[in-house]
């Protein structure tokens, strides 16, 4: 093969995902070992005596503020419970998702991502920054799937999106409610310290995307990665891990701590954009998927962005002469593009 075609190649394999259902054993490709990852960070070692783990939450516990505020600081996460969203839509979803990634290969790369978008079919944005393959797909959406959907089940989307669109409501009203609670817990409130995010003449133009991700039983899970160690780039993302292990936080000290998968519960992962506008007081976490050789997982993954020109910065009240800004003042879009090009240094390269 030319270089040409080699690199052409590479990059294609980057954008689209495996036929999963066909392999058998675990490709070069994909087969991640010690040398292909940090010293710190081998593939599996995952240091957890049980007596730490990310804290779940009730928000409706009169204690919730000072429980979030401390899960943001030490965590750059929780799970939420006593939400409000209904069992039955976390079923519906799941449905859903696993109906989409259980179609076969040639239907789905007909709504293959563009390689810089986020909506369609394909292997996950940050793939190109690490040298070997994730065993995952995943499906960008935003708002309603209807055009890509119609090109899945030319007959049989409207349930699809359906479940899709009222999930994503759900998800908007939720992150809404949390975004508001994170900010109380620091003084704040989201009417006078969130202006920037609000919706201007009446249209609500917040970025959020919906992101199903599925990682297909694999034939030697202690070799491979579902999902790179990243941090969102969000102001929050909330995680619907539908039952099944797979996700886990890094927290200094500890290492690598699955998240155990609570029924009906929510993780919100603090996302980098939380931690400009929270001057660093919140931690956007850094996490990952691993995956097994017994069963099919799904998750999905909301995430909230503010609108692509609103400027992100540490917000006023958190700054003061012995807190000065932590981050330069950046819009949404330019930090999307930013955090594309060099990935896991985005937040020092906009430190001042
Ligand atoms: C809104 C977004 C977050 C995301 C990049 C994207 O533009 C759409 C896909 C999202 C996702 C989902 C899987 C993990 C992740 C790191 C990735 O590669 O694509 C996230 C991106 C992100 O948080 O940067
Ligand atoms: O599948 C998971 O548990 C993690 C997904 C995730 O981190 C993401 O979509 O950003
Ligand atoms: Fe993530």
């Amino acid at each position: 093969m030319n270089p040409t075609m080699e690199s052409q190649t590479q990059a294609f394999n980057h954008l689209l995902p495996l036929d999963f259902d066909n392999v058998s054993t675990l490709p070069d490709s994909y087969a991640w070992s010690t040398t292909t990852l940090p010293s710190d960070d081998p593939c599996h070692c995952t240091i957890n005596d049980r007596k730490t783990s990310l804290p779940v939450i009730d928000i409706g516990e009169p204690g919730a503020y000072d429980l979030v505020r401390h899960a943001c600081e030490k965590w750059g996460a929780f799970q939420v419970i006593n939400h409000g969203v209904p069992l039955s839509l976390f079923r519906e979803t799941e449905f859903q998702t696993r109906r989409l990634f259980s179609l076969p290969t040639e239907r789905k790369l007909l709504v293959a991502r563009p390689p810089s978008g986020f909506i369609g079919y394909g292997s996950a944005r940050i793939s190109p920054f690490y040298p070997k393959l994730m065993w995952s797909e995943g499906f960008g959406m935003k708002g309603s799937p209807v055009e890509l959907a119609r090109k899945l089940w030319p007959q049989d989307h409207a349930k699809f999106c359906e479940v899709m669109e009222r999930w994503q409501a759900e998800m908007k009203t939720m992150c809404d409610k949390i975004v508001g609670i994170m900010l109380g817990s620091l003084g704040l409130t989201h009417e006078d310290d969130m202006k920037w995010f609000e919706p201007k003449n009446g249209c609500d133009q917040t970025q959020c995307v919906l992101q199903l991700n599925s990682y297909p039983v694999c034939p030697d899970p202690n070799r491979a990665m579902g999902l790179a160690p990243h941090t969102d780039t969000s102001l929050i993302t909330l995680l619907n891990q539908c039952n099944i292990n797979g996700l886990q936080v890094y927290q200094d000290g500890a290492g690598w701590v699955p998240v155990e998968p609570v029924e009906g519960a929510l993780v919100v992962n603090v996302g980098d954009l939380m931690q400009i506008v929270s001057n660093g007081k919140f931690k956007s976490v850094l996490h990952r998927a691993v995956v097994n050789n017994t069963c099919h997982r799904v998750s999905t993954a909301f995430f909230l962005g503010p609108p692509s020109d609103a400027e992100v910065s540490p917000l006023r009240k958190l700054v003061d002469s012995t807190h000065p800004p932590l981050y330069q003042p950046v819009t949404g879009n330019e930090y999307v593009q930013l955090k594309y090009k060099v990935f896991n240094k985005v937040l020092e390269s906009i430190r001042l």
